[in-house]
């Protein structure tokens, strides 16, 4: 069975499409679920057009990953689950958004409760602090949205330069949502 990181910066956890999880899990639940309540709560990030995911299970475990830098994801939009185990520490921590940072100080610290979910911008600065005793399991699901990222890549800034790619691949599209006026994206 292909067992890629599921990310760049997460050595454990695992790729929710390489279990045959997307179609009848991730994708019902971006469609049915999240997209209508993204819609309301981050028009601007294109909460009302995400199109596609990268969805995996991060672990974190003695001997194992501890704890996650200051980072923005490849995303427009993020789902931070908890699922568990049994833990102490591991908070996440969120700043500013990263193409707008201000001289904030203090972060905000947010601890898991096992089975809650967190919705942040993909832009949101954030980080998780490190594991205490236990393990910690979380599902996060990376929303994205062609109409937002075709025009501004989330990770350079930039217009995307396009190669092809299986899936989703990065959710860039060479075609264009037809509906969308990315005027009123901003
Ligand atoms: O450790 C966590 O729960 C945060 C994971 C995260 O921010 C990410 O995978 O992008
Ligand atoms: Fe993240």
């Amino acid at each position: 069975m292909p067992k890629g990181r599921p990310n760049t910066m997460n050595n454990y956890g695992v790729l929710l499409h390489e279990l045959g999880l997307d179609e009848p899990l991730v994708t019902p639940l971006r469609e049915r679920f999240l997209q209508p309540l993204m819609a309301l709560l981050y028009p601007d990030c294109g909460g009302g057009w995400l199109d596609s995911h990268r969805a995996f299970v991060v672990k974190y475990a003695p001997g194992q990953d501890r704890e996650l830098g200051c980072h923005y994801d490849n995303a427009e939009l993020t789902l931070n689950v908890a699922l568990g185990k049994a833990f102490t520490g591991g908070a996440l921590y969120f700043g500013d958004l990263f193409q707008a940072p201000s001289t904030l100080a203090k972060p905000l610290e947010v601890e898991h409760v096992v089975a809650q979910g967190i919705l942040h911008r993909g832009g949101q600065l954030h980080g998780a602090r490190p594991l205490g005793a236990g393990e910690r399991w979380n599902l996060v699901v990376w929303l994205r949205a062609s109409a937002v990222r075709n025009h501004l890549c989330p990770m350079c800034c930039r217009k995307p330069d396009l190669v092809d790619d299986e899936g989703f691949g990065d959710g860039f599209t060479r075609e264009e949502p037809p509906t969308v006026d990315v005027c009123a994206l901003t």
